[in-house]
Order: C-alpha cells, then structure tokens, then sequence
C-alpha cells in the first residue's frame, strides 16, 4: 500500500534526474519505456522508508549471536513498557552475507487514525519518525496553542519547511507520521531562552512501527544502513593497518573500519566540521575503539608539501595510507524516506568538483598496492558512474577492482564505461524491485534489494 506520494522535486531538478535516467545508452539498451517506467519507481520509492532497520553489531566486542539475544530482550522489555495495543514480534535477523549486522522488520504502514490535535515537525524529523524514532523538541515547528504534556496528539512533517516556528496550526503541505503523547508543555518546546532538548512527543502509534534504538545497548548495536555497512567491508581493512576515512563524521563507517581491524592499527579521521568531529569521538568511545585519531580539517589540502612534515595530524606526506575511504559529501539523494527535497539544480548538481578534489588528495595520500574506495549515498550519474570515468582519466595509476560482497546491482549506463566496469560497480538501486518485493518475504530477502540509493566504486593504485 502507498500512503505517501513520490517525492517532490523542483522541476528542473527532476529533469535533470529523468535526464540521466533516461540517457541515451539506458535507452538504446532497454527502451525508452523500461527507463521511463524505473524512473517512476524511483520517485515513488524514495519517500517510503526501507521495510526493515539495519544495526551493525559490535560483533569486536561480543559474538553476533550474543548481541542478537541481547537485543531482543531490550527491545522486548521496550514492547512492555508501551502503551501501544499492538505487539510488534521481535524478529531479529541476521543478514545471511554480512557478518556484523543484525536486521529487524518494519511493520507498516499501518492503519493510524488521526487526532485533532496537531504537532508539526520538520521533514528531517518527520523522516526520522518513520524510521523509529521519537520526536525530539528541537525538530517541532508547530504544536496546539495550549498543549500539556500528557496530551496525545498527531504528527505531522512539514514537506516544504514553511511552517513558521510557534505556529498553532499549519495549513500547507505536509504528511501525516503517527501518533503520540506530548512530553512536554508548548511553552517549554518554545521557550525563547533555553531552547529545548529530549524527547518532545514520545511516538505510540506510529504509521511505520520499528524499535526505537534511543539508549538501547549503545556500545553493542550502531544504526546504520546496509549499503554503509558494505563500504567497510568492501575497503577490507586488516589489523595493523593504517588508514584514512576523508569525511568521517559523525564516524559510522570510521568506526566500522576499526572494528574490523580488531581496532589495531590507525584509523585517521577527518571531517571540516569543527563540532561534528566531536561527534566521531563520541561515537568512537561508545563503542570502545582506541585506534580512531579524529581531526578537524578540510581534506582538500590534506597532503603536505615535503616528505618532511613530522606532526601527527593532517597534512601527511604523500603515500601515508594503506587504505583511503572517500564517503563523499554528496546531493544525498538517495536517502530513504525523502518525502520532498527542496534543492535547486544548482545546489543538487554542485558537488562535482569537491568530490574530485577530495579525489586529487585521496589519490595521492594512498600508499603503491593500496585501496581506495569511493561512495556516496546519491543516485545521480554526475557523482558516481561520471566520476568514476573521470577518476579512472585522470589517475593511469587507478584500476577498477571487483567488491566482496557485491550486493547492489551493477552501474548504470551513460558514463561511457564499458559493460566490465560496470559489473564490477556497485549501485543499490531500490527503483529496480519496488513493487516487486513482498512485505511478508524473509527480511534477508528484500533487505538487499529495499536499501536506500548508494553507489560504491573500488580502486587499486599500481
Ligand atoms: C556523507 S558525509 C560522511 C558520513 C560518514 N562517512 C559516516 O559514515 O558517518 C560527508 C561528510 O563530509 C564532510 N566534508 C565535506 N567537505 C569536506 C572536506 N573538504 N573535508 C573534509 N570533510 C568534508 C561533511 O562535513 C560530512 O560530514
């Protein structure tokens, strides 16, 4: 069943995507029609959330198994202590390839009524909701002009941010999330003088039903999306190993490269945002990893000028790192649920030349033999299959490398590459199976084919 639209796009902005999708070498392979008709399901599937929630467990810590039982006890004791009738059953899973992640099912979208009383949230925030979480005060825009705390009301997100903070009410677009019980008074959510943190409207009956993860075995289980936990495994970092992730923060993969190294080795992570940094090290603590080394600093100029420089932190002279991860900053496009994005052209197609000049400092802080992987959680051929063409241009001394495990499917036409390059590409592409997937199927059935949008491309320096 469909409860939301597609997602809703600037004009030029899905021109701009038709255009790539519809491209002359993805027509003349399979028809205008076939293009036309995966372009569809694209925007129908990216404002629906994936049918299940993905953690990667902190199997350097415990066996999966361990986390597994632990988690369903948490999540079980979590069931009791909600007021909501309905029982969701546990159902954990693991993922059947992928050995440090754990799957659970999503129940929805359900039959929610809704109330008379409304609370508006952003979109980010409504996004979240339907992914399990609780609304957190600072994501309310909107509430009734006299709501307590204890008072059950409906969430609502704000598809176009307009709804002005403070407003008592919000006629404009948005899209109904679920229900739940207000935390707190309205005027302590608008406080004007200490703005408001914690949970605001604790969600009962929410459209799409998954465990809240808020507090639940924290330095056991991270929340991660599938196609991000198979970038660490694509890099293959081995203990002892130095390497770097270029835009880490808040620190998800970073963490995952140091959990698979046993955290020995070095794991260098960068990111230009000063207060996201602490977020890394925050993360990195949680899980208990000594190896992770975080630095505020613009990747663009992380390599130094002389072999000479001595200290620690970034700049490094050339050819420092086994291993290099380029997560890219990217138009995150391929985010699920996105139920509207209101980006110009511009802004969507601006990312280009910093992914190449992230390239230029990847390449060259990489060690001869090493790995380089390339990712982004985007769907457009601009910052994937385009730069990869690019890269492979550009650097003679790159060579595309076949991925373990290759779950998403293959590259998409239009970049020039040859049909081996493409094979060897990894694109999670939910469009191809929407509508096709069975919500009743095994959850390691569709969670590799109902992931959010990602593209993961691997390189070897000869
Ligand atoms: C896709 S996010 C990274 C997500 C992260 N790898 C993870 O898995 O948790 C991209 C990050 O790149 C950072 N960034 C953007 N430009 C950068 C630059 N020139 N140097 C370093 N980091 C940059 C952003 O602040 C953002 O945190």
């Amino acid at each position: 069943m469909s409860v939301f639209p597609r997602i809703s796009l600037k004009p030029e902005v899905t021109e701009y995507l038709r255009s790539a999708f519809l491209n002359k070498e993805v027509s003349a392979a399979g028809g205008l029609q076939e293009a036309e008709c995966r372009f569809q399901k694209l925007l129908a599937c990216l404002s629906h959330p994936p049918s299940y929630t993905c953690v990667r467990a902190s199997t350097h810590l415990a066996p999966l198994e361990d986390i597994g039982l632990r988690l369903t006890e948490e999540l079980r004791k979590q069931q009791k202590c909600s007021s909501s009738a309905e029982e969701l059953s546990v159902g954990i899973a693991p993922h059947p390839r992928l050995a440090d992640v754990l799957l659970l099912p999503v129940d929805g979208p359900r039959p929610v009524e809704r109330l008379s009383s409304e609370v508006v949230v952003g979109a980010q925030c409504g996004s979240a909701v339907l992914r399990g979480a609780h609304v957190f005060a600072p994501g309310i825009v909107g509430s009734p002009k006299y709501m307590k705390a204890g008072d059950p009301v409906s969430v609502f997100s704000d598809l176009e941010g307009r709804c002005t903070r403070g407003a008592t009410g919000f006629q404009g677009n948005k899209v109904f999330v679920g229900n739940g019980v207000a935390q707190m008074d309205r005027s302590a959510i608008f406080a004007t003088d200490t703005p408001a943190r914690g949970v605001g409207v604790r969600m009962v009956d929410p459209l799409y039903q998954s465990p809240s993860f808020d507090g639940v075995l924290p330095g056991m289980v991270f929340l991660q999306n599938l196609p991000s936990v198979v970038v660490g495994h694509v890099l293959g970092p081995r203990p002892g190993e130095r390497i770097l992730d270029m835009c880490a923060a808040p620190g998800g993969k970073t963490c995952h490269i140091a959990a698979l190294m046993g955290d020995k080795g070095e794991v260098v992570a960068l990111d230009r945002i000063r207060n996201k940094i602490d977020h890394i090290r925050q993360n990195a603590q949680m899980l208990s990893l000594q190896s992770i080394k975080a630095y505020c600093f613009n990747s663009t100029q992380a390599v130094s000028d002389g072999p000479t420089h001595q200290a620690e932190g970034p700049p490094f002279p050339p050819e420092s790192f086994d291993r290099v991860l380029l997560d890219a900053p990217c138009s995150g496009l391929g985010q699920r649920p996105n139920m509207a994005c209101t980006w110009s052209l511009k802004e969507v197609s601006s990312y280009q030349p910093l992914q190449r000049k992230l390239f230029h400092a990847a390449v060259r802080l990489l060690k001869k033999g090493g790995v380089l992987v390339y990712s982004t959680c985007t769907i457009t051929l601009a910052e994937n299959e385009e730069q990869v063409a690019w890269a492979l241009g550009a650097f003679p001394c790159l060579t595309l490398q076949p991925q373990e495990p290759h779950i998403g499917a293959e590259g998409m036409l239009g970049a020039g590459l040859s049909p081996e390059q493409l094979r060897v590409l990894q694109r999670f592409s939910p469009e191809l199976s929407w509508d096709q997937i069975e919500t009743t199927a095994p959850l390691a059935c569709r969670a590799d084919r109902d992931t959010i949008g990602f593209f993961i491309a691997k390189f070897l320096k000869t």
